[in-house]
């Protein structure tokens, strides 16, 4: 019992069916390798969003995640079910993850910076009217320190009425990668589990501990009290970020020097204690999560007066935007200080390789620079459709102007024909497949290639012909020699 009298969450400490709510990159994944791996237990996903479940149910899947459709084929209709029925699923289940989006929050207070908790909160809401009994409540949602206390109390006031309720909330934050999701979740470097320091919150976490012991080593399920499991994903992804924002300021002092910035990576890297992964310089860091995790970083500390420590988090922030800009202003000045009316060939619109996301994506802040001062942008993308770059670049309407820059090809010769420059902005493995012979005979001259991902080797692109434009690499002649005092 609680201090309040309330049941604190009365299990049997096994777990036969789970409820996800949030059908999204992280819910469905997750959901479908919980059931490819333990056959035991009856795994639904569910979503507000019917006509995402009616996907989830159908031949396309509404995610590309390398290896994803085998195993949902695999599972589906036999343990793994997709479905709009949510309150049903919320009364069946033993544990429900929340795994719903949590967005920087566009509006009132803590606008752009807060992550916005109302779907959260209104799952925990659904949770508490239809739960008719004890249940597991796992935050797998992104959440900034203490989130799981509000969830709490929404449940804890449904049990005053109703004394056949008892719950648990347990912090299972998700470290994924979207690309890899499906390795990382077969392979985990570690599953974090965090919950209350009492019998029924240690009883919780060992049921969740017991479903990925199936397949995750029990030496990597690592167990905390639920703030330092919630923070710890924040901060996860904020050294992570951290990281990429240190080479790529790197990356400017490199161009400026004529140090390579790969070579530099694999220099710094080698220490061990420094390590070699998330060293690749690039346009810039995209993708739903950092920036939203790092500015909820930011924001948690500006709400405990740690000002100093907010500033310094958000200077990988700062960096990030600084990458972006830097690059889509020396495209334009290295095409002869004016892009109006000539057209850029951009190779990649998704925010990394081996997925469909755009969300956040570098490419659509360097497209909306080169938009603005009236390029013809022409865009290849291997995954991502023209309906969702339209959305993206806010592009909404046929006859609008900006609307009539833009072009998308479904293939990349095509994309470059005539064009003045080529722009990558993703690192798909295929852009290093092309003839980039032929594609330079296709275009206006002088062409210029700009390599955003660290791609190309520069004597190789400028044998062909074409003037290189590297991140982190300079031409010779560029570079700035000697024992300069700074002015
Ligand atoms: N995308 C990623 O790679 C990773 C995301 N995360 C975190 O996981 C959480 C989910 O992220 P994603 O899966 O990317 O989001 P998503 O936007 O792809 O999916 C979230 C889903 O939740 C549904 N939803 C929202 N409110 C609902 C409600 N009240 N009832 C039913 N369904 C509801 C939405 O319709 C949507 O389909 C976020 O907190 C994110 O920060 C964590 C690790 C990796
Ligand atoms: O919380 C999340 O959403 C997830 O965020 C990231 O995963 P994700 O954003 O899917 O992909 P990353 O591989 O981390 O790449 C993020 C961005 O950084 C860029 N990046 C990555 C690595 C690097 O060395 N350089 C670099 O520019 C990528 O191109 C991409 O734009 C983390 O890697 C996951 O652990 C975490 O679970």
């Amino acid at each position: 019992m609680s201090s309040d009298g309330l049941s604190n969450g009365d299990h049997t400490g096994v777990v036969r069916r789970i409820t996800c709510v949030g059908a999204g990159y992280v819910g469905g994944p997750t959901c479908a390798m919980i059931a490819n791996k333990c056959p035991h237990i009856a795994v639904t996903v569910v979503d507000m969003n019917t006509a995402k479940i009616e996907e989830w149910n159908s031949d396309k899947l509404p995610i590309f995640e390398p290896g994803l459709e085998e195993i949902v084929k695999k599972c589906r209709g036999t343990n793994l079910f997709f479905s709009s029925d949510i309150p049903k699923s919320i009364r069946e289940a033993d544990l429900i993850f929340i795994s719903v989006n949590t967005p920087t929050k566009m509006y009132g207070k803590g606008k752009g910076m807060a992550p916005d908790l109302k779907y959260v909160e209104s799952v925990a809401r659904s949770i508490a009217e239809h739960a008719g009994g004890p249940k597991i409540v796992v935050e797998k949602s992104t959440v900034p320190v203490k989130a799981a206390e509000s969830i709490l109390s929404i449940l804890r006031d449904a049990q005053r009425t109703n004394n056949t309720l008892a719950f648990q909330v347990l912090s299972n934050p998700e470290f994924l990668a979207e690309g890899t999701a499906m390795k990382d979740l077969a392979n985990p470097d570690r599953v974090l589990i965090g919950g209350e320091d009492s019998e029924e919150g240690k009883k919780a976490v060992a049921a969740l501990v017991e479903v990925y012991s199936s397949w995750v080593p029990r030496e990597r399920i690592i167990t905390t009290n639920t703030w330092s499991s919630e923070l710890s994903k924040l901060v996860a992804n904020a050294f992570l970020a951290q990281r990429i924002s240190s080479i790529n300021s790197v990356s400017a002092i490199c161009e400026a020097t004529g140090a390579d910035v790969s070579e530099v990576a694999h220099a710094v890297g080698f220490d061990s204690r420094i390590g070699n992964k998330f060293l690749n310089a690039s346009v810039g860091f995209g993708g739903s999560c950092f920036q939203k995790d790092v500015l909820s970083l930011v924001y948690l500390c500006e709400s405990l007066h740690l000002n100093k420590v907010a500033e310094y988090w958000h200077g990988v922030i700062e960096i990030n935007n600084w990458q972006r800009r830097r690059f889509a202003d020396q495209i334009i000045a290295e095409l002869f200080n004016t892009v109006a009316g000539k057209k850029i060939a951009v190779f990649g619109f998704a925010f990394k390789k081996n997925t469909g996301d755009t969300r956040e994506s570098s490419a659509i802040h360097v497209c909306k620079h080169l938009l603005e001062e009236e390029a013809n942008i022409a865009i290849y993308d291997p995954k991502v459709e023209e309906k969702q770059m339209r959305m993206e670049l806010g592009l909404t309407t046929s006859d609008d102007k900006v609307d009539k820059l833009v072009s998308v090809f479904s293939d990349p010769y095509e994309a470059a024909k005539d064009a003045h420059a080529i722009v990558v902005l993703t690192e798909w493995d295929e852009f290093k497949t092309y003839d980039y012979s032929r594609i330079y005979e296709s275009m206006v001259h002088p062409a210029a290639l700009f390599d955003g991902r660290l791609l190309f080797k520069r004597k190789e692109m400028e044998s062909i012909g074409f003037r290189f434009f590297g991140i982190g690499t300079a031409p010779n002649h560029l570079t700035k020699v000697g024992f300069a005092a700074p002015s």
